[in-house]
């Protein structure tokens, strides 16, 4: 027995019977992650009474190699390598029954290039442990030899915006309204003025598929046609996504397919669809020259609350790895979770070259992407041009901003609130390229440029006091504070 960290050894260790798994080899405080080991990072709440080194153990053991009880087949493999490693237990601050668990895998636990596979094995079974009161997945590291065995990003965001000719501002989206419905000739219609009034990008709703009052080719075909007379009336190029989420893989090759065949440039899938369904679009997409967008339907069920489940930054690092090209990833200022702080970090997982650790904006790990693309971030749910300063200043350029209600909600129509979007932004990076102070200015900003343009003032007035001020649930658990100085 290793007298500091209980761990038993020899022959002891492999009697027949229950064995603490901290006891078992996965609790190894001197251990030092070498760098081809996958990390995870997770906060665990054990049941009153458990030890919290034991439930983290315990999530090692049940996430790699262990059972519930002892077993001699261990013998039979390198199992000192394959044993998931805790190394590291802090308790989390400010709340006294959480513990933040550090666990090392080695990388041949791992498939190459399967989400499925490291899914599996990182979140398949500890979630329901009994001895644990819930579990979050906060943040996972990977190594760079394990990143290198993904695609990544089918198009990513330099060559997005060469193939659209958009540079030096965020993009223009929005989602159509209402959500179903719609016959496929008015869908349509909403598209073109949509696209018309001066935005980049359209794209259906999570929930559009093929649906009794519009069938998706006849979505196709009427997206499309808005799409090519908006492009010849504005001179510029034009998308919509196409959600091609359906109840088979054949299906979405098919409709896929046929968004080809009509020179879509984007095809659109929902998180829900899984891991492996997401991978194979990513490769379709990179082998047919089409952007691909993710909607993150479904995310909040497990990614919201902080005590249990998984964050969205191990979602965005799992799509990055996946290969999506557009994430939703949070809008701040929306009717939709996002705590400024928390959004950044997401953000960063999206368009960086390199993480490095920022506990601040939740990231626990230096992580580097080895030349993987970068993921354009779409920032959609309740927003308005009255935000626009709010929404430059907080998300950046490299950004889909997307107004489904903030373009088709607007009282002079849907051209005039896709020329109040564009409008808005566009006084908004001519301010910020002049150098000027465009967050405190933003309002007067807005409402100067409101004056040669009806559409804005309308949007201002009618949208001035929208604002979603809630409590976020999903915080990071460190702030910085100023260094005391004697
Ligand atoms: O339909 C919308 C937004 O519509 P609207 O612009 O009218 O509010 C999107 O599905 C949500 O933004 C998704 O949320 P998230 O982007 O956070 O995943
Ligand atoms: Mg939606």
């Amino acid at each position: 027995m290793n007298a500091h960290t209980g761990t038993v050894r020899g022959k002891e260790r492999y009697r027949s019977g229950v064995m603490e798994y901290k006891r078992m080899g996965y609790w190894e405080p001197d251990y030092v992650p070498k760098d081809t080991d996958v990390i995870a990072l997770f906060r665990v709440t054990p049941q009153e009474g458990v030890d919290p080194i034991e439930a983290s153990a315990a999530v090692a053991g049940e996430s790699s190699t262990a059972t519930w009880t002892v077993v001699w087949t261990d013998r039979l493999t390198a199992a000192e390598k394959y044993r998931a490693k805790c190394y590291r237990v802090d308790p989390v601050p400010g709340s006294p029954d959480s513990y933040f668990a550090y666990i090392a895998y080695d990388l041949d636990l791992f498939e190459s290039g399967s989400i499925a596979n490291l899914s599996a094995s990182i979140i398949g079974n500890v979630f329901g442990f009994k001895p644990l009161k819930a579990l979050r997945l906060e943040d996972m590291r990977f190594p760079v030899a394990y990143v290198k065995t993904f695609q990544g990003p089918a198009t990513g965001i330099v060559v997005e915006r060469e193939r659209l000719d958009k540079f030096g501002r965020p993009l223009l989206g929005a989602t159509i309204k209402p959500k179903l419905g719609l016959s496929g000739r008015n869908y349509g219609r909403v598209v073109y003025e949509a696209l018309k009034g001066g935005l980049d990008f359209t794209k259906d709703d999570e929930n559009i598929n093929s649906q009794p009052f519009m069938h998706w080719r006849d979505r196709f075909l009427y997206c499309m046609e808005a799409v090519n007379r908006a492009q010849a009336a504005s001179g510029e190029v034009k998308g919509t996504y196409l959600n091609i989420t359906a109840g088979t893989m054949e299906d979405m090759y098919e409709r896929a397919e046929f968004a080809k065949e009509l020179g879509s440039c984007i095809v659109m899938i929902d998180l829900v669809i899984g891991y492996t369904a997401i991978q194979s679009m990513a490769k379709w997409a990179r082998r047919n020259d089409m952007i691909l967008h993710l909607h993150r339907a479904g995310h909040s069920t497990y990614t919201r609350q902080k005590s249990h489940g998984v964050s969205f930054r191990v979602i965005a690092k799992w799509m990055r790895l996946a290969g999506v090209d557009h994430i939703h990833a949070g809008t701040v200022v929306g009717k939709l979770e996002g705590d400024p702080n928390t959004t950044r970090g997401y953000y960063d997982v999206c368009r960086e070259d390199f993480n490095p650790m920022k506990l601040e904006h939740g990231l626990f790990f230096d992580q580097s992407w080895a030349s993987l693309n970068k993921m354009m971030p779409v920032a959609s749910g309740g927003i308005h041009a009255g935000q626009m300063h709010q929404l430059l200043d907080l998300l950046g350029e490299d950004v889909v901003l997307q107004f489904g209600g903030g373009t088709i909600g607007h009282p002079m129509g849907i051209a005039a609130g896709a020329i109040a979007n564009r409008v808005a932004l566009e006084a908004m990076i001519l301010a910020r390229n002049e150098g000027r102070d465009y967050v405190h200015e933003g309002p007067e900003i807005l409402a100067r440029a409101a004056e040669t343009c009806t559409p804005l003032k309308a949007a201002l007035e009618v949208w001035k006091d929208v604002t979603f001020n809630y409590q976020s649930t999903d915080t990071p658990d460190f702030v910085p504070t100023a260094l005391e100085t004697v």
